[in-house]
Parts: structure tokens; sequence; C-alpha cells
């Protein structure tokens, strides 16, 4: 694990989006796509905001959520909807938007449909993921009830998840599809979160701190 501490949050914001936006254009000189996974959350707005200016080529571009809360799009807790405000604009606009979300009533009724799609952009170019204070990255929490499941080397790409600490059902990528990716950073703020990552570290196994499971080799991006 690479782990880099900034200044302050603006700057690291803004530096991620750069290497972000460096990488995907490095996978559309060596490939016809390149694909993107995104956390939602509290944390990533503002790498988005500049992400989406981005000088590339998004039209060859596949974006997708690393997990979603189990609620429609018009709902303030959709991750869909912060990445259609914040980052599918601007220039990025015109990337490929693949869904996590459809509108059923539990995730199981779509987790093979929408898994189909994801398939096709695997290995993911650039993975960003985010955590909770929890240790909880994607939707992958601590007591969830498919976790042992999402760590497991061959899982499915794609799992419905539910867990004490998440609001509502949940559909997140897998351990296997996170640390697949070509390019893995891991993005938190915060003393609380800083303190969270060095208990993930510490911790025997991956099923109480399920972010140490990704820890391996990514770039951590730390901002107070
Ligand atoms: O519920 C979620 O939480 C994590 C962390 O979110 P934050 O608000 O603490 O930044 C996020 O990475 C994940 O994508 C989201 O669904």
């Amino acid at each position: 694990m690479n782990l880099i501490d900034y200044p302050d949050q603006d700057m690291m914001m803004l530096d991620l989006a750069d290497q972000i936006a460096s990488e995907l254009v490095m996978a559309l000189e060596h490939g016809e796509r390149a694909s993107l996974a995104v956390p939602g959350g509290s944390t990533p707005g503002p790498i988005f905001d500049a992400l989406c200016a981005a000088d590339l080529d998004w039209s060859r571009v596949d974006v997708m959520l690393t997990d979603e809360r189990w609620v429609p799009e018009t709902h303030p807790r959709s991750n869909t909807a912060l990445l259609r405000d914040r980052l599918l604009t601007s220039r990025a606009a015109k990337a490929n938007l693949i869904p996590l979300y459809h509108p059923t009533e539990t995730p199981e009724e779509s987790v093979e449909a929408l898994a189909d799609r994801i398939e096709g952009c695997l290995p993911l170019s650039v993975v960003l993921l985010g955590m909770g204070e929890d240790m909880h990255t994607a939707s992958l929490f601590p007591g969830a009830d498919r976790l042992e499941e999402a760590l497991a080397p061959h899982a499915p790409a794609l799992l419905p998840m539910r867990a004490p600490g998440a609001v509502e059902p949940r559909m997140t990528l897998s351990a296997r599809v996170l640390n697949s990716a070509v390019n893995k950073h891991l993005v938190i703020t915060g003393r609380l979160k800083r303190d969270a990552l060095a208990r993930a570290m510490n911790a025997e196994d991956a099923m109480e701190a399920p972010v140490k499971i990704v820890l391996g080799a990514m770039t951590v991006h730390w901002a107070a």
C-alpha cells in the first residue's frame, strides 16, 4: 500500500482528478475503451467536479459505481444521482453509464442483468474507492450477509448486500473486481477515517475490516 498525505482536501481532490484523467488517457491509448468505477457517498463530489472537465475521449469511457444503495435516482441517497449531477456532466457527459441500479423491489431481481454489462468492462482501467469509519469499502460492510462470498477469490462480479450498518439493501462490486483493476485508489478524509485505516491494516482478517482486502496494491490518498 502506498499512502499519500496531502496538505489539504482541495489539493488532494484536484490532484486525484488529474491522476485519474491521466490513467484513463493511458488506457485509451492502449485499448478501444477504458472503464472507471467510482464511489458514492459524501467524499468524492469535488473529485467529480474536476474530473468531468478532463480533456479526453469520454465517448470511449464506461463509468460505473463501486456500489449502489437500492433506492431510485430521485432519492437523496442515490449514488447514481450524485454521479449524474457531478461526474456525467461537462465533457464527461459523453461517457457511457453502466448502471448498478434497476427499479425492481429487491437487488436480487436485477443482479444478473446488471452483472452482464459489467463483465464486458473488466478488468477496470481505474477504480476509485471510498471508505466508511466502520472500515467498509464499496458496500462490503462488516457483518454483511454475503460478505464472505463477496471477498472470495472467485466471487461473482456483482452481489446484493445487506448489513446492519447499511440503511438500505445494496448492490456492490466484489473484491475480485476491485482488486483486478489496473489502477487503484482509495480516498479518505479526516482523522477518524485515518484511524479506521490503521485499524484495518492491523485487523486479523477482512471479515472484520473489509477494506483490508483491497489495501495490497492500493494508493491511499488522505487529507485532514
Ligand atoms: O455508503 C457508502 O459509503 C462509502 C463511504 O461514504 P462517505 O460518505 O463516508 O464518503 C462510499 O465509499 C460508498 O460508495 C457508499 O455507497
